[in-house]
């Protein structure tokens, strides 16, 4: 059977870990890696591969895995759907994901592609459990508590901050789905840690949160990319209260949003022109393997 070729684009932590997926899947192969500076400075484990600044200099990609930063998906996506090329994502500000499917969606049905945002583990897997989770208890509260653990998009926001060299930002859970950022900052010579701490506050990432900003001579001496999530529904089945539902996982956090993006790939293959998040594709369409083995194995 003819091999899915998918494209990575963006080498950071998120990167490295979808072409380690990649690599372990039978039904993909690597079109090559999109980076901004193209093969300069090619790590070795790059070296069988194309590395290429423009996704275009890529042959025959099917699909692109964008491991950018958040704040970088839609112009990403914009240009690579407009190619034909499927892309997915795992855009992590949950306020703007309706925004973004509606732009994606557009620009994807104009060319015949197909769109998957937001589809890391949260948003993402956790998107399809905490559906599940309401469809059968209607009624009732979830509460996604995070972590302790390193919020990869919260780290990526802070280091996109003027006079950040390296951030770690650790989600500690509170009770409730409420968190508190603990947020350990590496400064550039010169810059000003009430400024960088007032810029970290105000951004839509942190704003909302109780946020405390702390400087260290070395972010990577305290780094872990350890998270995890303990989600909790209790709810009503029909007219009977107290149905109690509990998800919980410990992860390392890149290797699973990476596991996610590539099994969102596959799906990609399978839906209609348009742009779509977790919960809006089958989930059989995330397996690799015959329908009817699945069905018998999983059902
Ligand atoms: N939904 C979810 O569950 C999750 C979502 N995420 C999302 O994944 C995103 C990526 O995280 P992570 O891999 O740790 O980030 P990194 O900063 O490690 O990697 C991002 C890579 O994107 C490329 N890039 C392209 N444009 C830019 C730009 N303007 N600025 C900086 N880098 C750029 C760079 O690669 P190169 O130099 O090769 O071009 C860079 O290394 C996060 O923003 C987060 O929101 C992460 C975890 C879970
Ligand atoms: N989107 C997160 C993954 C979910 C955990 C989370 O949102 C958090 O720690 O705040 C991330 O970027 O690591």
């Amino acid at each position: 059977m003819k091999k899915i070729r998918a494209a990575v684009v963006g080498y950071g932590n998120i990167g490295k870990f979808t072409l380690e997926a990649l690599e372990a899947a039978p039904d993909f192969e690597v079109a090559g890696i999109v980076r901004r500076h193209g093969a300069e400075n090619k790590p070795a484990e790059l070296a069988d591969y194309p590395v290429v600044k423009d996704i275009k200099e890529l042959k025959d990609v099917d699909v692109a895995i964008l491991a950018t930063p958040t704040r970088s998906v839609e112009a990403y996506a914009k240009e690579i759907l407009a190619l034909g090329i499927n892309t997915v994502d795992s855009f992590d500000i949950h306020t703007q994901i309706t925004q973004l499917r509606r732009s994606l969606d557009e620009t994807a049905k104009a060319h015949n592609a197909v769109s998957v945002i937001s589809a890391g583990w949260d948003p993402g897997s956790d998107s399809v459990v905490r559906a599940l989770l309401q469809a059968i208890a209607p009624k009732g509260i979830t509460y996604t508590n995070f972590g302790p653990g390193r919020s990869m998009g919260h780290s990526v926001a802070v280091r996109a901050i003027d006079g950040v060299k390296d951030a770690l930002s650790m989600t500690i859970p509170v009770g409730t789905g409420i968190h508190r950022r603990m947020v350990y900052v590496e400064l550039e010579e010169g810059a000003d840690f009430k400024t960088v701490e007032a810029a970290i506050k105000a951004d839509p990432y942190f704003v909302n949160d109780e946020t405390h900003v702390i400087q260290v001579p070395s972010v990577d001496d305290l780094n872990d990319v350890g998270h995890g999530v303990n989600l909790v529904r209790k709810g009503v089945s029909g007219k009977t209260h107290n149905q109690l539902f509990e998800f919980d996982m410990k992860i390392n956090n890149p290797a699973l949003t990476a596991q996610v993006l590539v099994c969102v790939a596959r799906a990609s293959m399978r839906q209609q022109p348009g742009c779509y998040t977790m919960i809006e594709i089958p989930v059989i369409d995330l397996l690799e393997g015959d329908r009817e083995e699945l069905i018998a194995h999983l059902v």
